[in-house]
């Protein structure tokens, strides 16, 4: 970065400034701005960093401006900046030392001000602080919009984290996150509330006869049996492996013991398809458990995986509570 001349001797005018266009006094800011330097930036180079706030108005070329580099907070947002337009207007404003990091796109002339000369074309020219301004605002107006996408974003990878790839259920994430809170409304309202605690039966050797494939395709048509089934208050969970769960909130032990009954029925009659071809049927074992006073999440599915444990003891392909 190198000096070839003074802003006075360049034959750039004020008009060619964004900040400082419509100003009622050319003549006036022209004299404030005479001695400023304007710099010769190679293409790729960057702008020699300065412990003193400076503005900085790109005359010729084209610059980068990435944000934050020296704090960590680095976002990976960068805007480019063309001729006419300016950066460092904020770190003049709060007399901090500029963090941005800024780079020549191409070979590029920049003019560069002090904070206080800055300031004293503030004084001077009323309009070089109201361009300021609507640059502030509009700047605000962008980072917040955003600001509001990336919490978009982020709430759309959130929601997508807690399902299940294979099956389109909620994961165990999703179930962590919410089970805890369930339990606890239900506990402080008396209001019911049943799990079910479904495994699919020798699913090992379904696995080892017809291929993994084929098995994935059993489990997502086992998800879609329990979707298809459920009332749209309830939840259903890809647990683990084989092993699903549905919540059943405002529900009480008898109908969640019916609600079973029929998921159990479904499954059995559910026709699992691969490659064109009909395989043989699946069948599940379920375990029903009920909130009990003083219980908590860990009990309540404690209770649900103890029923299905008999259930599968007692010949699988039933229900269990
Ligand atoms: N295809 C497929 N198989 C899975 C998946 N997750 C778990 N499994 C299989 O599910 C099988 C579960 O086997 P086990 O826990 O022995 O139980 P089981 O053979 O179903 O026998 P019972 O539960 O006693 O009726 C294992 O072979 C796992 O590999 C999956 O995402 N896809």
């Amino acid at each position: 970065m190198k000096e070839i001349s003074i802003f006075g001797s360049s034959g750039y005018r004020i008009s060619d400034l964004q900040l400082l266009r419509n100003s009622d006094d050319d003549a006036a800011v022209a004299k404030l701005l005479a001695h400023c330097p304007i710099m010769l930036l190679d293409a790729d180079e960057a702008i020699t960093e300065s412990s003193r706030a400076r503005l900085y108005i790109l005359l010729r070329g084209a610059l980068s401006v990435a944000n934050d580099t020296r704090t960590g907070m680095a976002d990976g947002t960068v805007s480019k900046i063309l001729p006419g337009e300016s950066v460092g207007e904020q770190s003049v404003l709060d007399e901090e030392a500029n963090l941005a990091s800024i780079t020549a796109l191409e070979e590029s002339e920049v003019l560069v001000i002090e904070a206080d000369l800055v300031w004293k074309l503030i004084d001077e020219s009323n309009v070089l602080a109201r361009n300021l301004l609507r640059l502030l605002s509009f700047r605000i107006r962008a980072a917040n919009a955003q600001l509001r996408r990336r919490q978009k974003l982020g709430e759309f990878y959130r929601q997508l984290s807690m399902i299940d790839g294979l099956t389109g259920l909620y994961n165990r994430a999703w179930l962590n996150d919410l089970l805890p809170t369930m339990v606890a409304t239900a506990q402080g309202s008396g209001s019911p509330l049943s799990l079910i605690m479904i495994d699919l039966d020798h699913f090992k050797q379904f696995n080892d006869q017809h291929g993994h494939l084929a098995g994935d395709e059993a489990l997502r048509l086992a998800a879609q049996v329990l979707s298809g089934a459920l009332r749209p208050t309830d939840f259903a969970v890809r647990y683990g492996g084989e092993e699903m769960m549905v919540l059943l909130p405002d529900t009480n032990q008898k109908v969640a013991m019916s609600v079973a009954e029929r998921l159990c029925e479904r499954m059995r009659q559910a026709k699992v398809f691969s490659d064109a071809r009909a395989l043989p049927h699946i069948t599940a074992s379920l375990g029903v458990s009920s909130l009990k006073p003083r219980q908590n999440e860990h009990d309540l599915i404690a209770a649900a995986d103890a029923a299905l444990y008999r259930a599968k003891e007692q010949g699988r392909d039933r229900v269990t509570d």
